[in-house]
């Protein structure tokens, strides 16, 4: 059955809900068919599969073109797009029309952006407008270049404040969801409980009401640094590797083809 932001909803106190982030068809029907609930075309397409250091490079052509072959997948997840560094700050217009091309060219069914209460005007507008807004708060890892590292937020209590502050006005202005980035697993939880709409960890503890992990992570697949909250599920890279190694020595002992 297809995954909708009404169905995603429902689920919020039923069972946790499972994302993780996808960039073809082909991963996108390997976890669809496996039965997660989101797939994300996440701006960590960028530093996954793509070679740079970081998601800042990464922009609304390349994520509409990952979209595009996500939705081609046809999955029963919900398919949700990254709003890239920069289009969701210049004014209401420039997003919507990054919104629109992911909706309406792309075929994502649902955006995800970075920011906390200042986003929440722009995400009511949105909302208005028939855009499914997935609001990401905590670490927001477009922001490394302000920040300088990747750090852990609501670690002390003004943070903390803030970060529920964040969560509040977010469910007000219309978000679907939240996404809540390498927080403190109590303010996690505290924050789950604190809203009706479901709440989406990665590095925030296990008391959220669904979890998201880059699906390279989970597989053994991701080429660089892997953070600490992320476990793999799979050694798909060795197994990928074992297969070109087999491939080469047949091919040079000419035992392929037969
Ligand atoms: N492969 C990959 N996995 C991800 O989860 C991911 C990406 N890439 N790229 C986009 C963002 C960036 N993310 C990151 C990147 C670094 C840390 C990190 O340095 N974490 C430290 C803890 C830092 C602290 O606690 O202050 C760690 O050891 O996990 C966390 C999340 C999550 N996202
Ligand atoms: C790590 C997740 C939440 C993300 O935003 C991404 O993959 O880009
Ligand atoms: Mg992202």
């Amino acid at each position: 059955m297809k995954t909708t932001v009404h169905t995603l909803r429902k689920l919020k106190g039923q069972r946790p809900i499972v994302a993780v982030t996808a960039y073809d068809a082909i991963i996108a029907r390997f976890a669809s068919d496996a039965g997660v609930d989101i797939v994300l075309v996440g701006d960590s397409v960028g530093n996954v599969l793509l070679g740079f250091d970081t998601t800042v490079p990464v922009t609304l052509d390349m994520i509409c073109h990952h979209t595009a072959a996500v939705a081609r997948a046809k999955p029963n997840a919900l398919i949700a797009a990254d709003v890239p560094f920069g289009e969701a700050h210049y004014d209401f217009e420039k997003v919507l029309r990054a919104c629109q091309r992911l909706l309406q060219e792309a075929g994502a069914e649902a955006v995800k952006i970075e920011g906390g209460a200042s986003m929440a005007p722009t995400i009511a507008r949105l909302v208005e407008a028939g855009v499914p807004v997935w609001a990401h708060i905590g670490l927001q890892p477009q922001q490394i270049h302000a920040l300088g590292r990747y750090k852990k937020f609501g670690t002390n209590s003004a943070e903390a404040d803030s970060l529920l502050a964040d969560a509040v006005a977010l469910e007000k202005a219309g978000a679907f969801a939240l996404l809540i980035e390498l927080t403190d697993a109590a303010v996690a939880q505290k924050i789950s409980a604190a809203v009706k709409i479901p709440v989406i960890g990665i590095g925030a503890g296990p008391n959220c009401d669904g979890q998201i992990l880059v699906y390279t992570d989970l597989l053994g697949l991701t080429p660089g640094y892997v953070p600490a909250f992320a476990k793999q599920f799979a050694d798909a890279g060795a197994q990928m590797k074992a297969g070109f190694t087999a491939y080469t020595e047949a091919v040079r002992a000419r035992k392929f083809p037969e």
